[in-house]
């Protein structure tokens, strides 16, 4: 028994220290690693891109598979195929510590769970009243609604546990970009408070999205991503050049260029917004 209480104190020590930190706002909001900038951050973003197009690939692998989205198809019919699989999926892996790193989030999040995971301290660069913000709503709307049907054939093949985890690995790569968005805004506002300052204390969301944006960034991104797709999209076949692209690399474009662009930017004015200095 005392091996046993004497061998938890240092865990409970952890887990208190750890609670603190995710409660005490003045405890989390620390000064950046010195490796993390807004270069480091831009290159993070761009090897996403990869992951990204190869998670987009692999679902167009199956049909659209329009059971796993109907309500009717679910012996409840309150929720879809795919919607139980995402809670179910998010409340295994926020048990196994998913969620400990800020960069992810739950779409779901009133389903998290007691921790199984060991407590580690992420370094916390997120101003805390800020770190909440998120585009999750606008990024399931988006990709159930008007990304899906663009780069899946019609029909079905019954393979739903399939679709509905290829479905979910797009969503998560999605989400880490875009609420990257937090990150990004606040590496902007510590490398010039001065410019960022009076547009945050005016509520000026115009202002900050003028200020925030880099169209030749945006640019690079939009034609970087479409010769992506273009060259994984590929089938390697020894006997003939394939000429059809797994996913279009137009419509990677697109999703960059309509979606995943803005939606950061709004992260990044939301966040902003709900600084206050
Ligand atoms: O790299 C930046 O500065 C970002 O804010 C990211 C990003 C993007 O989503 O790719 C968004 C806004 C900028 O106009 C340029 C690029």
């Amino acid at each position: 028994m005392a091996f046993i209480a004497e061998s938890s104190l240092p865990l409970i020590l952890v887990c208190f220290l750890s609670y603190n930190i995710y409660v005490l706002p003045s405890l989390c909001y620390s000064s950046s690693p010195p490796e993390f900038t807004l270069d480091s951050l831009r290159i993070a973003l761009e090897k996403q891109e990869d992951f990204i197009i190869f998670s987009l690939i692999e679902r167009a692998r199956y049909p659209y598979n329009y059971p796993v989205y109907e309500t009717s198809s679910m012996a409840n019919r309150n929720r879809s195929f795919v919607e139980i699989y995402v809670r179910q999926t998010e409340a295994i892996e926020s048990k196994f510590g998913r969620y400990q790193n800020p960069e992810e989030l739950p779409f779901f999040p009133g389903d998290a769970h007691p921790q199984l995971a060991p407590p580690h301290r992420f370094p916390q660069l997120l101003y805390p009243p800020a770190a909440s913000v998120n585009a999750s709503q606008s990024i399931w709307d988006m990709y159930f609604n008007d990304l899906l049907p663009l780069f899946t054939k019609k029909g079905y093949d019954g393979n739903y546990q399939q679709t509905a985890a290829s479905d979910l690995i797009c969503l998560q790569a999605l989400s880490k970009r875009i609420n990257s968005g937090r990150f990004v805004a606040e590496l902007k506002f510590r490398d010039e408070p001065k410019s960022y300052l009076p547009a945050i204390h005016a509520k000026d969301s115009e202002s900050l999205m003028r200020l925030l944006t880099s169209t030749s960034v945006e640019e690079a991104v939009v034609r970087r991503v479409f010769e992506k797709a273009k060259i994984f999209g590929q089938d390697v076949n020894l006997q003939k050049n394939s000429t059809e692209a797994k996913v279009e690399p137009s419509v990677v474009s697109m999703l960059y260029q309509q979606w995943v662009i803005p939606l950061t930017k709004r992260v990044e004015v939301d966040y902003l917004l709900r600084h206050s200095y």
